[in-house]
């Protein structure tokens, strides 16, 4: 079966009345989204609200129990994986790691579903994946010897090499320190293509993010650009913290700072 080219004329991935429910219990109910070439989305929600559930779904992991995810127009279930991955690369939040396997070789397997591909564009992809998540050195030392932030940089680096034109990433600032955090969100701001994140820290979402989809009570509760759905209201409500915008000279935008909201009288007695 061939999966038709997927063109621009059509969302990258398309969510229709999805639901899902894991032993028996409702996950997601009715989630529909369309997600356009390019764009970039900071998938949010507290803990247990269904992000990885909808990444799975996304990633045609899941099935769900009805409605339908779309790739380029075709029903992922209907598409075999080979040619999803064509398209589509995944890093899961606990990504299997082959210990014994040399960073570049784990790299390299990113390249498994381009077949076709001659020796030097299976080379040119994983030394740029490489150089992007600034693994170079690290390319002949095994998996297992690696930190948990430099297994991430890994994982997404094998998920570049296999050069989606979708990358799915579940919380992909997991282990890392402050400036590989800062660094990959920038990493994940250039690319050109569609990119779906999970992500927890609220305060980075402006990075990378054009666009911040809330979950919550197993439906999205917002879908909009990131100002809008940090608002105040949607973060005391789902997240149960206060946010307060900063400005800061060298930022276009002001910085968000989260705080627990029993600190909301002296943060008003300061500002007052
Ligand atoms: N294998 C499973 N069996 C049963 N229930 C599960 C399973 N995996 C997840 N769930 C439940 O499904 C719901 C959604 O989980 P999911 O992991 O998608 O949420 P999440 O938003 O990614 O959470 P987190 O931020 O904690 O990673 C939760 O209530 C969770 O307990």
């Amino acid at each position: 079966m061939t999966v038709p080219r997927v063109t621009s004329a059509e969302p990258a991935l398309s969510l229709a009345a999805v639901s899902y429910q894991r032993q028996g219990r409702a996950v997601l109910a009715q989630v529909s989204l369309d997600i356009p070439f390019g764009q970039h989305i900071a998938l949010l929600g507290p803990n247990g609200a269904g992000k990885s559930s909808l990444l799975h779904l996304m990633a045609g992991r899941l099935r769900p129990e009805s409605g339908q995810v779309l790739l380029g127009g075709t029903d992922l279930q209907q598409m075999p994986g080979p040619e999803r991955a064509l398209q589509m690369a995944v890093v899961h939040q606990h990504e299997f790691i082959h210990a014994q396997l040399r960073v570049r070789d784990y790299v390299a397997l990113g390249r498994t579903p381009h077949s076709g591909a001659g020796r030097a564009e299976h080379a040119h992809a994983i030394d740029t994946a490489l150089s992007r998540c600034r693994l170079q050195d690290l390319q002949d030392r095994a998996m297992g010897t690696l930190s948990g932030g430099e297994q991430q940089r890994s994982a997404i680096a094998r998920a570049l090499a296999q050069e989606p034109r979708i990358l799915l990433l579940d919380e992909p600032t997991n282990h890392l320190d402050l400036r590989t955090r800062s660094d990959v969100l920038d990493l994940l701001a250039s690319l050109e293509i569609t990119v779906v994140a999970a992500l927890h820290e609220l305060s980075l979402v402006q990075r990378f993010a054009h666009r911040a989809v809330l979950l919550g009570e197993r439906r999205v509760v917002a879908d909009d650009v990131p100002a809008q759905v940090l608002t105040p209201e949607l973060v005391l409500g789902n997240f149960g913290m206060d946010v307060f915008y900063l400005p800061l000279p060298h930022r276009d935008q002001p910085v968000a700072v989260f705080e627990s909201p029993g600190l909301r009288p002296a943060i008003q007695e300061y500002e007052n």
